[in-house]
């Protein structure tokens, strides 16, 4: 994600931000190992984080980065050999769970590690609320403490809100905020620098949220802790680290100083070679192509009505703010979300009442949906890969009666290889793939159902940059066999790269169109800002309309 040039740009760290000299490393890893039943995760790796540094881990789907920071948090134990250093000094392997608290260390995990049964206040203040020897709970104080916390991070949350009922990125900010809270609470009691890792915290997170974000990556960072701040952002990393280490299958492919390494050179070293960039297929897309979906007065929670037209082999890119109502229309769409009004017609037929749509009857007119919720709502951690790629449709794999288990693993196999799912073990769990990879299996699942309009919420949420290309690959050509795709995002970049239209929304409505040569990640970025110019008031070229065609 990378916003343009204009005011409050995502600026590259000054000079005077990076690690302290004459301290120990807070943290020195060396031929750290970690092997799964014989398949290497991690063959060696060694890294130094310095003393008010922020790190970038960076490296393909699967090259070994959760790995490494589940080592760290006690919940793998390494491979013997494997040594490790905290403040210069040595610590026994393998951590138990609940070490890292004591060596100064903080996480913040792809799945937030948030109780969603409990409160706001009781997750943040869960570590200083469970801390041996308490006697009682100040219960007046603890609130105060936790309003204290979210202040500080600018962030507005009722703290006695069940966090099951917050939204994916309040979620997302509030796991921050508890591990910037933890290692302040650990620096005031040990005096150590401290170290917060977080793997992967920025996909859910708006703007205002990374600029929050970062902002107190600096200051921590300032005050002499350190960061390790793993992303598939390039420019993310770039404006945020002082350093970058980029693992590739396990192994450290290089570590370069951020202010003397350019973007691209760090792409190549994360894909291993240069990566061409697809210029956009827009051009074969002008010609006028008959209508898929006419979609009227579709109404959500977020989202007045609205309608949007979408032809055959369009790929149309909604994107906004987060709360702008552009993330709600492909789950009402889908009835994954219960719609208060609107009609779908897909290629001319009957209009279908949103409000009685069922994800059920969604998949029977030819639909699919690609959650963003990938953790909780996309695919199922305990069954195999063959199992969640072939969950929707198993009926197709009966022959008189009985399941074809050849044929689904065949089928499996040449998915997973298409999208280069890795490994690719049709019969392994889809919980023992890294992040990025299970999300490959979970888009291959929905393409190869060849649905007639495809839905994505941030598709490539958690996915490297070379595997990005061949998915919009991918994309691109199921869209010029016919396919329609509806791809809400709020990566400007994404959108730019696959979309032939873009539409912005702010407050529930649709206030700018974007079409074919228009759409660049900039245009995109400075639209969708221009909907916070004093939250009232839009600039004259961009009243809300509830008609797009
Ligand atoms: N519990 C497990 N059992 C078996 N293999 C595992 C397990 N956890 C991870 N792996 C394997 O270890 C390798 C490294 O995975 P890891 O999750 O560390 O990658 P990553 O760099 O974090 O990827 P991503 O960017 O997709 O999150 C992968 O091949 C993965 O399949």
């Amino acid at each position: 994600m990378s916003f343009g040039d204009g005011e409050g740009a995502l600026t590259a760290r000054s000079e005077g931000s990076a690690s302290r000299t004459g301290l120990p490393p807070v943290l020195r890893l060396r031929n750290v190992a970690k092997t799964f039943g014989g398949a290497v995760a991690l063959g060696g790796v060694s890294l130094d984080v310095a003393a008010g540094e922020v790190h970038g881990l960076l490296g393909k789907n699967g090259s070994g980065k959760s790995t490494l920071v589940k080592i760290l948090a006690g919940f793998h134990a390494p491979d013997p050999g494997s040594s490790m250093e905290v403040d210069g000094q040595p610590v026994a392997l393998p951590l138990k769970p609940g070490d890292f608290r004591r060596l100064g260390m903080s996480f913040v995990h792809q799945n937030l590690g948030l109780i969603p049964s409990l409160t706001v206040l009781e997750n943040l203040r869960l570590s200083a609320l469970t801390s041996p020897g308490r006697a009682w709970i100040d219960w007046k104080a603890e609130r105060s403490a936790a309003r204290e916390a979210l202040e500080t991070f600018g962030l507005r949350l009722d703290i006695l809100e069940r966090v099951d009922r917050l939204s994916p990125v309040n979620r997302a900010l509030l796991a921050i905020v508890r591990a910037f809270e933890d290692i302040r609470s650990g620096l005031e009691g040990s005096g150590r620098p401290g170290l917060v890792l977080l793997d992967e915290p920025t996909p859910f997170l708006p703007r205002e949220g990374v600029e929050k974000l970062f902002g107190l990556v600096r200051s921590i960072s300032d005050r002499g802790s350190s960061v390790v701040f793993i992303s598939h952002d390039i420019d993310e990393v770039m404006a945020i680290t002082d350093r970058v280490t980029v693992l590739r299958d396990g192994h450290v492919a290089g570590s370069l100083v951020t202010k003397d390494a350019s973007h691209d050179a760090v792409v190549q070293l994360i894909v291993g070679r240069e990566l061409a960039r697809s210029a956009p297929a827009r051009t074969a897309r002008k010609v006028e192509r008959p209508v898929r979906a006419v979609i009227e007065g579709v109404e959500g929670p977020r989202l007045a009505p609205c309608s949007v037209t979408i032809a055959q082999g369009e790929i149309l890119g909604l994107t906004g703010l987060i709360g702008s109502g552009y993330e709600e229309l492909a789950y009402l769409v889908f009835g994954a979300t219960r719609a208060a009004g609107g009609t779908l017609a897909l290629d001319g037929a009957e209009p279908l009442e949103l409000p009685a749509m069922t994800p059920r009857r969604a998949i029977d007119r030819g639909l699919a949906l690609l959650p963003g919720d990938r953790q909780n709502a996309s695919g199922v951690d305990s069954l195999s890969l063959l199992d969640n790629m072939f969950l929707p449709d198993v009926d197709r794999f009966f022959r008189r009666g009985l399941l074809d288990h050849r044929a689904m693993r065949q089928e499996a196999e040449a998915l997973g290889k298409a999208f280069e799912v890795r490994p690719n073990d049709p019969i392994q769990k889809l919980s023992a793939l890294s992040g990025g990879n299970a999300q490959k299996v979970l888009i291959a699942r929905w393409m190869n159902r060849k649905p007639s309009l495809l839905l994505l919420d941030e598709p490539t949420q958690g996915v490297d940059v070379g595997t990005r290309q061949q998915i919009f690959a991918a994309l691109r050509a199921a869209a010029a066999d016919g396919m329609s795709v509806i791809c809400a995002s709020s990566d400007a970049e994404q959108l730019a790269e696959i979309c032939d239209r873009v539409l912005i929304f702010a407050r529930g409505r649709i206030v700018k169109e974007l079409v074919g040569a228009e759409i660049t990640k900039d245009r995109i970025a400075e639209a969708t800002y221009a909907s916070l110019d004093g939250m009232g008031a839009l600039p004259p070229d961009e009243r809300p309309e509830d008609e797009m065609q």
